[in-house]
């Protein structure tokens, strides 16, 4: 029988948990430090699908983990409920459910405004639990009495008493945890997590509802803390007040760092150094109150030489001796054949009842103003269904704006933009990908640390699973029709052989092919492409030329590009652009002989543009 790759992983955990009694003791571990590093291994899980697969930094994770184990303590001791695995459960669930509402009020702000909302936010439940509440928290006793679990089967009663009994229930507890995590991140909100934490700007403009994916990440999170507090309270028979302080959080976040970030083991494997550490040099080197400043040191080399922590350093070497063998074999490239076939078997999308003739946007009065600067002024413009439309002018003449306000990137400060009959203005960026109006970026907007093929997959999810769809436990590659969306693509813009290389390893001109591939691959009905030649050389040039050729038929494009030669072999008419209004259109041959043209892009010597 073979075992599918992805459950080896589960595999090895579980053979580790097996283990871990008869290996551990003998390196110096007691029991208790291994039930504790279980129980910072599971509350690690969640902040790491926080902190290391969506990029949101929370120093407030002990508000979670205090709430859950207080919670359930409180249910244990003085409401004197009997249940110790359901009261756990519900201590995670209001913790889940307080993570809601602290998310939505910390998930306002990014980057470092962020981290300092949850430190504050931490703060106030530790006064909360200190003060105010310390009549149902014990204030600075905290709760003792609280019971260990006992299940009875009937013929047998389970109980964990003992430091090895309560051994199995955590590690049982922490398979849980793992594999749950496992899923998450190997599902459609699992890519979509790590593409916001790569690119936060591209995943919304792929049709992702960023917030929404990020707010779930954050109950995730937080239903975590709260299920590990619970068990820390039964484990210890005592909920400790310190589990709301902001040395919890803290030492959370450093475990994670050494352990490695982004690998969900990270956590577990740092509270095993970290807690040895500390055991170690407080118990057998007796440092007395310096071995804080040791640990310290050993943190700070760690993070230093181990940028990925430990799980990440093994997973790079993995990863090098893989790629050693793989890289044998050349790659190879998609053939003409299976170009053509992708061309044909994507076609743009057609909403139910849309127009196939006409106008597919129009864009009315569109006007934009920086303080006093107008970067556009009472622009009119419309293109047809089918049509390759070409804008040029002079550097500054607010091209790259004119596309933004037409994506929703920027709102406009005046004007109106009609996209298939249908009003967009102010719309949203997400809302009008989800649409069928996407844009390429000027300058690269990828997902660097991820792979060609996951890259192309988030782009593809946006439109086969909407804006926001809750399929925690559903494996991404059981997404119909998604590998051949993305095997598509890629023969399109000529990257299969480049599929599983991490975007961060390709060539510049492959990553320009990548940034259309994002936008092919949402299946757009209109698609603008902001300077798609902008720094290539002649020979990708030409390539890229071929590819939008090919990409063309059958779609709606609008090109801005300073490469007059190549646009105008693409395109049937160019709308010039000068100091944010329009200044003429016409067909390319109109173009290179108009007065205005030559005046604004020569200064009045006359010639032929290009
Ligand atoms: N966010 C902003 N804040 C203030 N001014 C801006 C902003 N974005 C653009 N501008 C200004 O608006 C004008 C038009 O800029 P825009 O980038 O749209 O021009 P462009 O035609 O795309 O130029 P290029 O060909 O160099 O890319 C410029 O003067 C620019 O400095």
């Amino acid at each position: 029988m073979q075992i599918k790759r992805p459950y080896l992983v589960e595999l090895f955990t579980a053979l580790a948990l097996l283990l871990a009694p008869f290996v551990l003791p003998h390196l110096g571990f007691s029991p208790s430090t291994i039930n504790r590093i279980l129980i910072w291994g599971l509350f690690g899980l969640g902040f790491d699908i926080l902190f290391g697969y969506t990029g949101l930094l929370s120093f407030g994770q002990s508000a979670f983990y205090g709430t859950g184990g207080m919670f359930a303590a409180y249910l244990l001791t003085e409401a004197g409920f009997p249940y110790v695995m359901l009261s756990i459960v519900i201590g995670a669930v209001v913790a889940g459910v307080v993570g809601y509402l602290v998310g939505l009020i910390a998930l306002k702000r990014t980057g470092i405004y962020f981290a300092m909302i949850t430190v504050a936010i931490a703060e106030v439940f530790f006064f909360a639990e200190f003060n105010p509440l310390s009549a149902y928290t014990g204030g600075e006793n905290g709760l003792p009495g609280v019971p260990t679990p006992v299940f009875n089967l009937g013929f047998t009663v389970l109980k964990f008493d003992t430091d090895w009994t309560m051994y199995t229930f955590l590690a049982f507890w922490y398979f849980v945890g793992i594999v749950i995590a496992l899923r998450i991140v190997r599902s459609p909100v699992g890519a979509i997590l790590s593409a916001i934490r790569d690119n936060p700007l591209r995943a919304s403009a792929l049709g992702h509802n960023i917030h929404g994916y990020k707010l779930t990440a954050f109950v995730v999170a937080a239903i975590y803390a709260g299920f590990a507090g619970g068990l820390l309270a039964t484990m210890q028979g005592f909920m400790p007040p310190d589990a709301f302080m902001f040395d919890t959080s803290g030492q959370l976040v450093m475990q994670t760092a050494i352990g490695g970030a982004g690998t969900l083991f990270g956590p577990l494997i740092g509270a095993t150094v970290w807690l040895y550490l500390s055991d170690f040099f407080q118990n057998v080197l007796h440092l007395g109150p310096t071995w804080k400043l040791v640990l310290g040191i050993v943190f700070v080399l760690l993070v230093v030489f181990l940028r990925r922590g430990i799980v990440g350093a093994i997973d790079d070497l993995y990863r090098m001796a893989r790629s050693d063998r793989k890289n044998t074999a050349e790659p190879v490239a998609a053939s003409s054949e299976a170009k053509a076939a992708a061309v044909e078997a994507m076609p743009a999308r057609r909403r139910d009842g849309a127009q196939t003739s006409g106008p597919i946007l129009q864009a009315t009065g569109l006007t934009k103003r920086y303080g006093g600067l107008a970067a556009n002024s009472d622009i009119d413009f419309s293109v047809d269904h089918g049509e390759m439309r070409g804008i040029i002018g002079p550097n500054g003449a607010g091209k790259s704006t004119f596309f933004k306000m037409l994506t929703c990137e920027v709102e406009p400060s005046a004007g109106k933009i009609v996209f298939e009959g249908r009003d967009i203005t102010g719309m949203g960026v997400t809302d009008v990908c989800q649409l069928g109006l996407t844009k390429s970026y000027q300058i690269n907007q990828l997902f660097d640390r991820l792979t060609v093929r996951r890259n192309l997959m988030i782009a593809a999810l946006g439109e086969t699973r909407g804006k926001f769809k809750l399929d925690l436990f559903k494996s991404i590659r059981s997404v119909p029709g998604l590998e051949d969306q993305v095997e598509r693509t890629a023969a399109l813009v000529n990257l299969t052989a480049r599929l599983d290389t991490p975007v961060s390893e390709l060539a510049y001109g492959e990553k320009r092919r990548l940034e259309i591939g994002l936008a092919l691959a949402t299946s757009p009905s209109l698609l603008l492409l902001d300077e798609p030649l902008a720094g290539m050389s002649p020979s990708e040039r030409v390539e890229t030329v071929a590819l939008l050729k090919s990409i063309a038929r059958g779609r709606t494009m609008i090109i801005i590009d300073h490469d007059m030669d190549s646009l105008f072999e693409l395109v049937g008419k160019v709308t010039v652009l000068q100091e944010g209004r329009v200044l003429v259109e016409g067909t390319p041959a109109e173009i290179k002989t108009n007065a205005k043209v030559q005046e604004a892009y020569l200064g009045g010597v006359h010639g032929e543009v290009a």
